[in-house]
């Protein structure tokens, strides 16, 4: 598996507050990574780095291979390079059904003319067919999204976001408000998920992170306290106390 994101040396500061700091750490192609952290650890501030939505006082964000650097990107060109983010609450059209909220999501020409002749074809149909599949909606297709449950919700946005492909999903805090059930599903499907692309999952949940079973990274402070296993850290005495005592 080769490198696909290469964080390197960045800080980010608030008013003096350096929110990341000389953060280094890589992702490579389909693989899953857990991210971790007391908050203000920087978790967000990372995605919003690599996302474009915050430029870095400092450091490198290399991206691909041959890699190209994603600093100075706008968020619309990081998002059309493969870049997708789930935020931590779901947005999804909710007076829309499931099949239409899928139908809109896939990667299409965006032009008003081209949005308003938009007519699926027979490809389309079997990719949303088989992404409600994928999401565990097969069923649900015709409904409301907004008669759906928030777990359910929280999976076709996964599922509006898998439409377009990205090469890296980046995933905020996915189990917040799920049932046991659902909790269980969203490991699945993120994993299933990391099959064919790289996924990195900020979690707080330790249950959830066990259960994706992939590397963790620990991050305190701005920066990378500890790496590896999810036993590795969690047994790591650093971790232990600026994290799992608390
Ligand atoms: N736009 C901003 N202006 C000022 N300070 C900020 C800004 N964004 C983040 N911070 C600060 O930077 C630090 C890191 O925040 P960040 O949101 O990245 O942490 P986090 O690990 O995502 O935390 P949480 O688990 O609570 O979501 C925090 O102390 C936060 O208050």
């Amino acid at each position: 598996m080769s490198q696909l994101l290469e964080v390197s040396g960045v800080s980010v500061s608030f008013d003096g507050f350096k929110a990341l700091n000389n953060l280094s750490f890589s992702i490579r192609n389909r693989e899953l990574r857990a991210v971790i952290g007391p908050n203000g650890a920087g978790k967000t501030t990372f995605m919003d780095v690599v996302t474009g939505k915050t430029k870095p006082d400092e450091g490198r964000v290399l991206w691909g291979e041959p890699p190209i650097s994603l600093l100075g990107k706008s968020e619309s060109t990081i998002a059309m390079a493969g870049v997708g983010r789930k935020f931590q609450r779901p947005t999804v059209f909710e007076d829309q059904t499931v099949e239409a909220n899928l139908m809109m999501a896939l990667r299409k020409p965006r032009s008003p003319f081209a949005v308003l002749f938009f007519k699926p074809s027979a490809e389309d149909r079997d990719r949303v067919a088989e992404m409600a599949e994928t999401i565990g909606l097969a069923q649900a297709l015709t409904r409301k999204s907004g008669e759906l449950s928030h777990g359910q919700k929280q999976w076709l946005e996964i599922g509006m976001l898998l439409a377009q492909d990205p090469q890296l999903l980046l995933v905020d805090e996915p189990a917040a408000g799920m049932t046991t059930a659902e909790r269980e599903k969203t490991t699945d499907l993120l994993r299933e998920a990391a099959k064919t692309r790289a996924v990195v999952v900020v979690e707080h949940d330790m249950e959830f992170v066990r259960r994706l079973g992939c590397k963790v990274t620990v991050l305190h402070e701005g920066s990378v306290l500890a790496e590896g296993s999810i036993d590795h850290v969690t047994k790591n005495e650093n971790v232990i106390e600026v994290y799992l005592g608390r």
